[in-house]
């Protein structure tokens, strides 16, 4: 497994008759880690669902690695591509291991039984998200969480060049959501995430997407991007970056909010 480009280009994405995103072109190198961000109803759910290969793109194309992500095969996409979506929860009915196991579909022949391999592939992912010990317990049994991670450890137990993550700091303590992006910083994929954490975006992401009524408003690196003009304008918040006096990294600090609308946009 080798991390892959992804390219976006004139991606519009459409609900029944209503556009949602249009005109997203996108390049994120092979390797590393994009973050999409933008206001409640932006739009990032719904390209992500086209990025992650679930919906079509009403025009416009998602290149893996130089292919149409579109026009391959559902198990050739499954090897390609892995997906943790905003409120996906792992079947009720299984293990752990079992919810985990799902990743490794796309690789498997389906009347195989699991060889040791597979097994380890599942036990790394689940250890690599703290969950080493809960292989037999029930998805039921876990906590909202856990949960999220047992999803993620589907997702790296996919072993797919690409993976698409929406949010996948939601649900995490404080403790996992640094270690999950300590986690991703360490792998070798290119992701694509929804974030709207902008702070961690800062500091574990190599580029950002500002999504904003529908369009790509500003991308590049988050340092330059998420500047207080850009905060004021897409997000009504007030916020600055500093220099955190220890480790020298840079921290985004939100001051305040404009009041909201409460007029709902119809386009
Ligand atoms: N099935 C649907 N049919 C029609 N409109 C939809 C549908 N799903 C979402 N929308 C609309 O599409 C817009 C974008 O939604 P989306 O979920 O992509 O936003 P988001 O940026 O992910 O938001 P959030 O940060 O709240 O998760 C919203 O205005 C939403 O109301």
């Amino acid at each position: 497994m080798a991390s892959a480009t992804v390219d976006v280009s004139g991606v519009e994405c459409r609900r029944g008759n209503r556009t949602i995103v249009s005109d997203v072109h996108v390049h994120v190198a092979a390797g590393t880690r994009l973050a999409l961000v933008g206001p409640n109803g932006a739009g990032k759910s719904t390209l992500l669902r086209v990025l992650a290969g679930l919906d079509a793109p009403a025009s416009g194309a998602v290149h893996v690695g130089g292919v149409d992500l579109h026009t391959m095969r559902a198990r050739q996409r499954a090897r390609t591509v892995a997906v943790v979506g905003q409120e996906e929860q792992p079947s009720a009915e299984l293990t752990v291991a079992e919810a985990v196991g799902l990743g490794r579909t796309p690789h498997r022949n389906p009347w195989a039984p699991a060889e040791d391999t597979e097994r380890a592939i599942v036990d790394h992912a689940l250890r690599t998200v703290g969950l080493g010990g809960y292989g037999r317990r029930s998805c039921m049994q876990l906590s909202g969480g856990e949960r999220h991670r047992v999803l993620l450890a589907r997702a790296l137990a996919q072993e797919t060049p690409v993976l698409v993550l929406d949010e996948p700091t939601n649900h995490l303590d404080a403790a996992w959501r640094l270690r999950l992006m300590q986690t991703l910083d360490a792998l070798d994929r290119t992701i694509v995430a929804a974030m709207h954490d902008l702070d961690l975006v800062l500091r574990h992401f190599d580029s950002v997407a500002v999504i904003f009524n529908g369009r790509v408003v500003a991308q590049g690196a988050p340092i330059e991007v998420l500047d207080s003009t850009l905060l004021a304008a897409v997000f009504a918040v007030g916020g600055d970056v500093i220099t955190h006096p220890r480790t020298g990294k840079p921290h985004l600090l939100l001051t305040d909010a404009q009041p909201a609308s409460d007029s709902p946009e119809d386009n």
